[in-house]
């Protein structure tokens, strides 16, 4: 039985000889902080082992033997080092970064500049692993859509460890190659030479020629057949840190998404003006030229962290007051949040909160998504109008008093370098675990201080819980009784006081667990 909030079955849920030690005990107070201490591991351990007396689904005794799927990994996905593929159109990218994560997944086509956009991938050999990024066709005196691919590849050598630089060697080295070689010298980034379409050794000593770049080395290499691309690895490996010098830029493969939403008029096609400034990125209106051209790749000014927006597309193609708009309004909302991680929901305070707005920010909500708040049109405030706000978001908002809140002006650009740290944090949130054993001492001292009501002569005890999932975090909560919504509304807010969780919805669940009978 998993189903969440059962009543308890039969006899003996109520004599439930673990109980939570700490908080009044004051020899051994156990106290809230980030890290576990020795106590609150033996805690957890004494828990666990008391819930033996418990019938429990194999997925539950999982739960409780190992906390959620993947505990733990998400350190490493964020520290790795980041290997970006450059080099012009056609010389075999694509090819090359399939052969090294050893799967067909980069776009491999014989038309030049197919890979329009940044991809990451999570690759490894000779057992180091590393973030690998492919890149479009490097044109350095592009134009058009050219140039912005271009851009793209800049900023990608800029949030790289090492570059591997790939050039056709049955081509030979172009003007173009030369001048990628300057930018790639301005970058200060170790460069490992590859010199592809070397598919046999007679091809080799074209190869050779490549010296001339005075990038040391080149080492042929077929991206088709696999022939040298272990040599060129073991290069890349020798100059590869062991971490990321740009932590944070790619994390779990690729920037991070964000969704920019509101009803009609609120502004989001302002603000993604705003954020994009002069670096428009390379998204444009001819149909198909980014893998996935509703999203657009933009690294704002502050941090010079690129962010993926994504639907994008369905900011600028609008849909106006035409029948049924509305409905198209909420499956964009919809569609854009399947792909978001954060969602940024904006709201014109020129006008009172509207029933549209609560929809939207219910959506998020729903979806289980970070969430930031942009009051926005801010340079339209007055001090009545604020007065006004600011009983309708206590009215209308209370449920999201978790959200981080933003003032902006999209049209002047007043605070909208705030909107960024205030992502970072809810997707802090967002991604947020709390150690088995540091969650059941919280929640020992909270509810030794304040116990869940008695009902029918019964106290519902929780025996023991653990955090199942993050993004967004969801906790499972194992009790011995029927926890109300209330006392589970008292459990979260403590929750959030403890542990954070800005920006971010929580789950809580709870299995109400039967005592396995005694013979
Ligand atoms: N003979 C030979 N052909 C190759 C090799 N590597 C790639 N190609 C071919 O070169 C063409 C371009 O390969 P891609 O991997 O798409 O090149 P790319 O650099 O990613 O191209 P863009 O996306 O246009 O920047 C394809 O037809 C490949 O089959 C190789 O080692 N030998
Ligand atoms: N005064 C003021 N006007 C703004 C601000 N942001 C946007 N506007 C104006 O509000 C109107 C709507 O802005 P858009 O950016 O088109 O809004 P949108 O949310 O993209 O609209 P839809 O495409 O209809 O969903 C435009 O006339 C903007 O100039 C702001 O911060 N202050």
């Amino acid at each position: 039985m998993s189903t969440d909030e059962q009543q308890p079955v039969g006899p003996g849920t109520d004599e439930v000889e673990v109980v939570w030690t700490g908080g009044d005990d004051p020899d051994h107070p156990v106290r809230p902080g980030p890290d576990p201490t020795e106590d609150d591991e033996q805690l957890e351990n004494a828990l666990r082992a008391g819930l033996e007396e418990f019938e429990l689904s194999d997925e539950d005794r999982d739960l409780v033997e190992r906390g959620g799927p993947g505990e733990g990994d998400e350190e490493d996905e964020e520290s790795r080092p980041v290997v970006a593929v450059v080099g012009r159109p056609n010389v075999g990218k694509s090819s090359l970064v399939n052969r090294i994560i050893g799967r067909r997944e980069a776009v491999v086509e014989d038309v030049p500049g197919v890979t329009r956009d940044r991809v990451a991938y999570d690759a490894d050999w000779a057992g180091r692993r590393f973030t690998l990024v492919d890149t479009g066709g490097w044109e350095v005196d592009a134009t058009g859509i050219h140039l912005r691919v271009a851009e793209q590849a800049e900023v990608a050598v800029q949030l790289a460890d090492v570059v591997i630089f790939v050039v056709d060697a049955t081509v030979g080295a172009t003007d173009t190659d030369e001048q990628v070689v300057r930018l790639l010298r301005r970058s200060r980034k170790p460069v490992v030479l590859v010199a592809n379409k070397v598919d046999d050794q007679r091809m080799e000593g074209e190869a050779a020629s490549l010296w001339s770049l005075g990038l040391g080395q080149p080492w042929p290499v077929s991206a088709l057949h696999g022939r040298g691309s272990g040599d060129a690895l073991d290069a890349v490996l020798d100059v590869l840190p062991d971490t990321s010098s740009v932590f944070g830029a790619y994390q779990r493969g690729g920037p991070r998404r964000v969704a920019l939403l509101g009803r009609p008029n609120v502004g989001k096609s302002s603000l993604l003006n705003k954020l994009a400034g002069e670096e428009r990125v390379v998204v444009d209106e001819v149909a198909g030229t980014t893998r996935d051209p509703v999203d657009e790749l933009i690294q704002l000014a502050d941090s010079g962290k690129v962010w993926r927006f994504v639907d994008t597309a369905g900011i600028r193609r609008r849909v106006h007051q035409t029948r049924g708009a509305d409905f198209y309004a909420s499956l964009r909302t919809q569609t854009a949040l399947e792909k978001a991680e954060v969602a940024v929901v904006l709201i014109d305070v020129s006008e009172p909160i509207a029933e549209q707005d609560i929809r939207v920010v219910q959506q998020v909500v729903d979806a289980g998504r970070a969430l930031v708040i942009a009051y926005n049109k801010w340079d339209l405030m007055d001090e009545e109008r604020q007065y006004y706000l600011e009983r309708e978001i206590e009215r209308e908002l209370v449920q999201i008093q978790w959200a981080p809140r933003v003032n902006i002006s999209a049209a002047t650009g007043r605070h909208v370098a705030r909107l960024e740290p205030a992502l970072e944090l809810a997707l802090a949130s967002w991604d947020r675990r709390v150690p088995t054993s540091r969650l059941n001492a919280f929640l020992g001292e909270v509810v030794a201080g304040h116990p869940h009501p008695v009902r029918s002569g019964k106290q519902p005890r929780i025996l023991f819980a653990t955090q199942a999932d993050t993004r967004p975090p969801r906790f499972v909560l194992f009790a011995s009784g029927f926890i109300e919504a209330g006392y589970r509304r008292f459990l979260e807010r403590r929750l959030r006081e403890e542990f954070g969780f800005e920006g971010t919805p929580i789950e809580i669940s709870v299995r109400v667990r039967e005592r396995r009978s005694r013979r």
